[in-house]
């Protein structure tokens, strides 16, 4: 599992370490970290960006770095490491954005290698113009709100300039408890985050903006995480294995409840892959039953609602269920049968309109659209951009209102579950791609799967979230249909369980 801590806890931690240690111990330890980064970027490492200089950039003694230099301990950090980058030769510039107010030490630092320090705009611009690689070290965790306009003309110059980027703790503008980004922001290569990793970059908008992210170890114990994010060990822990002994009704059978007259389409998808998803029988319900079975001669179906399907273990109602009181009679009955029921989709809107009921065992996957109408339901305004800006935040609220678990789909997948005290769960493995016609329809008949087999929601869902974004990367970096991940998704399985 990857945890990130707020910027509260991290705090508390750093303060009970630092009463135990030398001064200036932890800010040496983050600045060895971040000063390794820098010289592995500049000696030619994987990870650096589409360096203009080529060759000739790749030695590291008479390499140009720039520091942008903030007013606190983030500045600070830049500055020792730029003292340790000078003492290996190379060309260092500090500019420094705050004037009187830079971290003292690390500046005496910085000159005492050799480094300069300026304050001068037109200078400062002129080194980024001529620089091998720029080192953010504008504001960290102290931060608040976007960029300043003061130190926006030298983010743009070094975005101009085209070099790697690194992004002292987390990239600054990116809110490190939210992810959120108001206004402007560095765009960083890496990002060397000392401690714990920042919730804020590991959810979008913020995870856009800090590249590959890195961690460096300084010792501290922040306690409990506020975001966690599944590795492929946490979750072929948590996936089904059928035993000797198993059954249809024991590996999990589950209903799906889903697509109508005009999209019948929504129906196979989520079939197709409730299939591939580990359930040991699938059952129909709905007016898509001979597209279905045409598809998949497998499933049992029945041309009538969830009450006429016979027993399952799980309900997934909503994808392509259309409106009216049909689809709100669907509704209703999958969630009067006593199991857990993920509802997605058209099944959202209806569900919204009934307003808020608490049910620890239902699933809820909103787009940010459905979010949006979700908030509504339960008297609470909110726009798309709002929910899209502040993804973990709004699936809290959901999950609270709801009294629920929340899947948030999006750019980052957020699985919040109903105990506020509960970490929220991130999906790392998104990929832009899974933005295509049917990709919910999937990742719901997957997670009604697992839902089936006994996870948790909250489990159920963030897997679900993982090995669709896994599929869809097997299927290739480039375009995907919704039925070719489906079709993945066994792959992704075998990729996790067999990797573990
Ligand atoms: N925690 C740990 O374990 C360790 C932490 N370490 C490091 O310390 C960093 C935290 O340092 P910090 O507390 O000095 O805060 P920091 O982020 O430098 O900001 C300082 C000042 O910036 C200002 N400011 C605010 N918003 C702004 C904005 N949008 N744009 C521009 N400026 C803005 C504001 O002052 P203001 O101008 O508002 O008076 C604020 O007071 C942390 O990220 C890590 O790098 C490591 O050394 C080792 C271990
Ligand atoms: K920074």
């Amino acid at each position: 599992m990857r945890y990130a801590h707020t910027v509260e806890r991290v705090r508390a931690a750093e303060e009970s370490l630092m009463r135990r240690l030398p001064e200036g111990a932890l800010m040496q330890r983050a600045a060895a970290g971040l000063a390794a980064t820098c010289l592995q970027l500049l000696a030619g490492g994987a990870e650096r960006g589409a360096g203009r200089r080529g060759r000739g950039s790749r030695r590291v003694y008479g390499s140009r770095v720039v520091l942008l230099v903030g007013s606190g301990d983030n500045g600070g950090d830049a500055l020792f490491a730029g003292a340790r980058l000078a003492a290996r030769g190379v060309r260092v510039t500090a500019v420094l954005l705050a004037g009187e107010r830079t971290h003292a030490a690390g500046s005496a630092a910085l000159l005492g290698a050799g480094g300069v320090l300026t304050q001068d705009q037109a200078a400062g611009l002129a080194q980024l113009g001529r620089a091998d690689l720029v080192v953010d070290g504008i504001v960290g965790i102290g931060g608040r709100g976007g960029l300043r306009d003061s130190a926006l003309p030298y983010v743009r110059a070094a975005e101009r300039a085209g070099v790697p980027v690194v992004a002292v703790d987390l990239p600054s503008g990116v809110d490190a408890d939210t992810g959120e980004v108001a206004g402007a922001a560095v765009r960083a290569t890496v990002t060397v985050t000392f401690g714990t990793h920042k919730p804020g970059l590991l959810v979008d908008p913020g995870a856009q903006y800090a590249g590959v992210v890195r961690l460096v170890e300084i010792g501290i114990e922040p306690g409990p995480a506020a975001v966690e994010a599944l590795q492929h060990a946490d979750v072929a822990g948590l996936l089904p294995r059928p035993t000797a002994e198993s059954d249809k009704y024991r590996r999990g059978v589950v209903g799906i409840a889903a697509g109508s007259d005009r999209y019948p389409g929504a129906a196979v998808l989520a079939v197709s892959s409730a299939l591939h998803g580990g359930a040991g029988a699938v059952r129909y319900a709905g007016p898509a039953a001979a597209e279905v079975v045409r598809a998949h001669p497998e499933v049992l179906v029945t041309q009538g609602g969830p009450k006429a399907a016979g027993r399952v273990q799980a309900w997934v109602v909503g994808p392509g269920l259309s409106d009216g009181p049909e689809a709100e009679r669907t509704l209703e009955e999958a969630l009067a049968a006593g199991v857990p029921v993920l509802v997605d989709a058209d099944g959202l809107r209806l569900l919204a309109r009934r307003g808020a009921a608490p049910r620890a065992e239902l699933l809820l996957t909103p787009h940010a659209g459905e979010a949006v109408a979700l908030l509504a339901g339960a008297g609470v305004e909110a726009t798309r951009e709002q929910v899209e800006g502040a993804r973990i935040g709004y699936a809290r609220r959901i999950a609270e209102l709801y009294g629920c678990t929340v899947l948030l789909k999006g750019s980052t997948t957020v699985v919040a579950g109903p105990d506020p005290a509960a970490p929220v769960r991130v999906n790392p493995t998104g990929t832009p791609w899974l933005a295509t016609a049917g990709s919910g329809d999937v990742l719901s008949g997957l997670a009604g799967s697992l839902l089936a087999a006994g996870l948790a929601p909250v489990d159920a869902g963030s897997v679900a979230a993982y090995l669709h974004g896994l599929a869809a990367r097997t299927v290739g970096e480039g375009p995907v249909t919704a039925a070719e991940v489906a079709a993945a998704l066994p792959a992704a399985w075998r990729g996790v369980t067999g990797a573990a």
